[in-house]
């Protein structure tokens, strides 16, 4: 290339038309010549010339048939190559035309034809700076390294003379070439979204050794790329010792040049890990989902979350089962819900509440299978239903468990809850062991008073207090009505109950510990209202108003008159907001009153 460097085209050029090939530059082609104009241009340009000078001409592609060329000139392609005439060959056989050799130097533009006749001439502007090619230029410098390298590797396959050898050498090249494309292919699969990190690979190139960077932005988006997948190597949820593996990895990525074909298959590598579905609890997430679910139970879900890290460092952990016990509605099977939601299983609910029988824990006998009444326990029953094998039941009530001559469900409830003897759980309806290690119990219970001993033993209890007024307005807002809102087809702009209301409604319609009473007071509330809005267009707004107060009266006079004239009333305004007479029409008079000290 730097042979060429310094070459200035005239800025005149005369004008070979061809229509059997396509000169490029640096390329050496033979050119028929036999049209009347590109005979002329041969012989009072190339044979009558003397110069260097004289002996470049313009050659630019024309898509005329020759047989059909005329005196006029065909409008010219606006780009051609500029060439050097080597040799020229006459002969007069089968008809006079000429042979020229000639080598391509640079792309020109034809800017303004000069003369048509009896050859076209033409203004011309260079293209090809090939002068910018000269080593030393700042420019140049990786263009340089480019041609130096291509240079060497064709002499490798040059100095081959044996077409043995010569394929040996050309193999590799060509077979690094294919895998290259390959690995460019896999990655633009893995991540069709990310067209930006393929097209850096591929300004990479495909060589071997320094990355040639074309630009220094792909580097940038590049040090993004991989800070982003550590992001998600660490968010992947992965065991310790995949984590570490990961992160190595990562390490290694950062400092290989991206056009190493192991740079992609690492990259592949990572990019199947955090994909991965590890299974293994984020704890924070949890902890955010817990927290989401419930108002006011930090204690109780410190200790949840504790429990549920130390089974994830320890599967086959022999620990006791979680217990909550506390008064009625504080949330104890909600708790058992949302821990099952936490953990990605499914969540079964088992009702031990007046339990009398081991044989609705453990099945009928195996012996009466055939009987009517012969049926499965309720553990085998709820996996059954859940239809998994690492289901989160909740044995509700644990603590009004009966007993009977038919035996101590207790007894077979240990037997269930015992990790020593659980992987081989035998329901007597089944008559062959089921492995329930994987099962997660937590029980719950409003006291330990009446749990049966044993089974307390293999329990930890974890309390759940009752709710102070202040807690349960903020349970109420926060989870209970939003709930209740959507349970009803409503939205907050339909219907709105201020606080002052929820705290009437505790103190005077309600009297517990926990939230239930209160969740279906305002369930009732909802209810109501729905009913209204289904009933909206059959209801006058008088009677409307008997139930529902409305603070957004319209002033629109014209409007009230006519839904009042009319007795057919619209549906009701909006929001619907539940004042205390509102609330005293829906719920009736209240069932308790504030208690004042004297
Ligand atoms: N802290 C809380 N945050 C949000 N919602 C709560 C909270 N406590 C209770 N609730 C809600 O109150 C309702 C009753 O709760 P839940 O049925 O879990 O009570 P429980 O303690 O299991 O009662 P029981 O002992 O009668 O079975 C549920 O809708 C639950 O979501």
């Amino acid at each position: 290339m730097s042979s060429n460097s310094g070459i200035q085209i005239p800025s005149r050029l005369p004008l070979l038309c061809t229509h059997d090939g396509v000169l490029l530059p640096g390329s050496t082609m033979r050119i028929s010549v036999d049209t009347a104009r590109n005979m002329q241009l041969v012989k009072s340009r190339l044979l009558k010339g003397t110069s260097l000078k004289s002996t470049i001409i313009g050659v630019i592609p024309n898509t005329r048939d020759p047989e059909h060329d005329s005196d006029e000139l065909p409008s010219l392609h606006s780009i051609g190559t500029a060439g050097l005439a080597v040799q020229v060959v006459g002969s007069n056989w089968p008809k006079p035309h000429y042979t020229l050799l000639i080598t391509g130097l640079c792309r020109f533009r034809v800017t303004q034809l000069l003369k048509e006749k009896p050859f076209p001439v033409a203004k011309v502007e260079q293209l090809d700076k090939l002068e910018q090619h000269t080593e030393g230029d700042q420019a140049d410098g990786e263009l340089g390294e480019l041609s130096q390298r291509f240079y060497q590797a064709a002499v490798q396959v040059l100095d081959a003379v044996d077409l043995e050898e010569r394929f040996k050498k050309a193999l590799p090249l060509l077979t690094r070439q294919i895998e290259g494309l390959k690995l460019l292919q896999k990655t633009r699969k893995l991540r069709p979204d990310d067209d930006k990190r393929v097209l850096a690979i591929r300004k990479g190139g495909v060589f071997p050794g320094r990355q040639f960077s074309l630009d220094e932005e792909g580097e940038d988006e590049d040090s993004d790329d991989t800070a982003m997948l550590e992001k998600k190597v660490k968010a992947a949820a992965m065991p310790e010792a995949a984590l570490r593996v990961c992160l190595k990895e990562l390490k290694r990525l950062k400092k290989m040049p991206q056009s190493m074909p192991e740079y992609a298959l690492t990259l592949n590598y990572l990019e199947m890990m955090v994909e991965l579905p590890w299974n293994c609890l984020d704890i924070r997430a949890a902890r955010v989902l817990l927290d989401n679910d419930h108002y006011a139970m930090e204690k109780l879900m410190r200790r949840v979350l504790e429990y549920l890290a130390v089974r994830q460092l320890k599967s086959t952990l022999k620990g006791p089962i979680l217990c909550f016990v506390g008064p009625p509605g504080v949330g104890k099977t909600s708790v058992g819900r949302s821990i099952a939601r936490t953990l990605g299983r499914e969540f079964h609910r088992i009702a031990l509440g007046g339990v009398c029988d081991q044989s609705d824990i453990r099945g009928n006998c195996k012996s009466v299978r055939t009987y009517v009444s012969s049926m499965p326990g309720c553990i085998i029953n709820g996996l059954k239903t859940v239809g998994v094998n690492n289901p989160v039941f909740l044995l509700d009530e644990v603590d009004k468990l009966g007993k009977s001559l038919q035996g101590d469900p207790a007894a077979a409830l240990l037997e269930v809850l015992d990790p020593e003897q659980n992987h081989s759980f035998t329901d007597h309806y089944l008559n062959v062991p089921f492995d329930l290690s994987q099962v997660l119990f937590i029980a719950t219970a409003n006291t330990t008073a009446t749990i049966p001993p044993a089974l307390l033993d293999r329990m930890e209890v974890l309390q759940v207090p009752g709710y102070t007024q202040e807690e349960k307005v903020e349970i109420a807002h926060r989870h209970l009505i939003p709930h209740q809102l959507e349970q009803h087809g409503l939205t907050p702009q339909q219907l709105q109950i201020p606080q002052d209301t929820t705290k009437d409604i505790i103190s005077k319609y309600t009297r517990e510990a926990g939230v239930r009473s209160l969740e279906r007071k305002i369930e009732a509330i909802c209810r109501t209202v729905a009913v209204k809005f289904a009933e909206g267009h059959k209801v006058s707004r008088a009677e409307l108003k008997s139930v529902c107060r409305e603070p957004m009266l319209r002033n629109d006079q014209t409007y009230k008159n006519k839904k009042e004239d009319s007795g057919i009333a619209a549906p009701p305004e909006m929001p619907i907001v539940i004042d205390p007479i509102a609330l005293k029409d829906i719920l009736g008079p209240p069932v308790f009153e504030m208690e004042v000290s004297i």
